[in-house]
């Protein structure tokens, strides 16, 4: 399996419409891959929460459209991160989009972990509650995960749970705590016996410099590529299944306990 994540520069001297007719063209380019993988909220940014509202958009809004078309014009899976959605009653999600190569929406996924706590994204957006597994045909299940739900391993055990294989997160990670991201995507590797595809965003916006750092890292921990910190595209060539040969080598995962009582004292 081929994948590509691209990891965009989110700056504010690009519009988001200039920004969203280059993302679909470097998509395009992908033709050949068999997954490619978009971050968290790259038209606006992450961070620049004075955007969300004017660039939210429905779900089947114009980056939905861009997305739509690039992926079957290149005829590949894509996880187009994720956008502002504006649902029909006004409330804004962080909300991602998976298209098949055909170009139809194959999941959409509202975030459940909304950062910031008293502020930012965690007031001006609704949580998601369902998490959200994506069969591709012949090769894998996804599980997708948006920037900081990597902090919580409960999310990722559930989309296990449900069949995940390869495990998505789109993000707006921040530099400063870019040993938190690496770190993270590695343990939710190891302790899932999952591919890990984590895809951050380059850039300044909002005065809030973007980890970049990309990764991928395999069911046994090893990271099989890591971007820089600028815009790149991180190309890496894997067999999913290295997850049931590593779940069947080491079956960590069936001595699971589950049900367990409340600490006594
Ligand atoms: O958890 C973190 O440190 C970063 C999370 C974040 O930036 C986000 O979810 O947008």
């Amino acid at each position: 399996m081929r994948a590509s994540l691209l990891q965009i520069a989110v700056n504010e001297d690009e519009t988001v419409e200039a920004r969203r007719l280059r993302v679909a063209a470097l998509v395009r380019e992908q033709a050949g891959a068999d997954l490619v993988v978009l971050p968290e909220l790259w038209t606006t940014g992450a961070f620049a929460f004075e955007a969300f509202d004017a660039a939210a958009e429905p779900l089947r809004g114009p980056t939905y459209e861009a997305m739509a078309k690039a992926a079957s014009d290149a005829g590949v899976w894509l996880h187009a991160g994720s956008v502002p959605e504006r649902d029909p009653d006004g409330r804004l999600y962080n909300t991602s989009l998976v298209f098949s190569p055909a170009g139809d929406l194959a999941a959409s996924y509202r975030k459940i972990h909304r950062f910031g706590f008293d502020k930012g994204e965690a007031v001006l957006m609704g949580a998601g509650r369902e998490p959200v597994t994506v069969r591709l045909p012949d090769t894998a299940t996804l599980g997708v995960a948006t920037c900081y739900d990597l902090r919580f391993p409960e999310l990722f055990r559930a989309l296990v749970d449900a069949g995940a294989e390869i495990l998505v997160v789109p993000a707006g990670w921040p530099e400063r705590r870019r040993a938190h991201w690496t770190l993270l995507a590695q343990a939710r590797a190891v302790e899932n016996q999952a591919f890990v595809l984590a895809c951050g965003t380059a850039g300044t916006h909002a005065g809030v410099p973007q980890a970049g750092h990309s990764i991928v890292v395999d069911p046994w921990g090893e990271v099989l590529a890591e971007a820089g910190p600028d815009e790149e595209i991180l190309t890496v060539e894997f067999d999913p299944a290295k997850v049931a040969r590593t779940r069947e080598q080491f079956p960590a995962l069936k001595d699971r306990v589950l049900g367990l009582e409340p600490p006594r004292g």
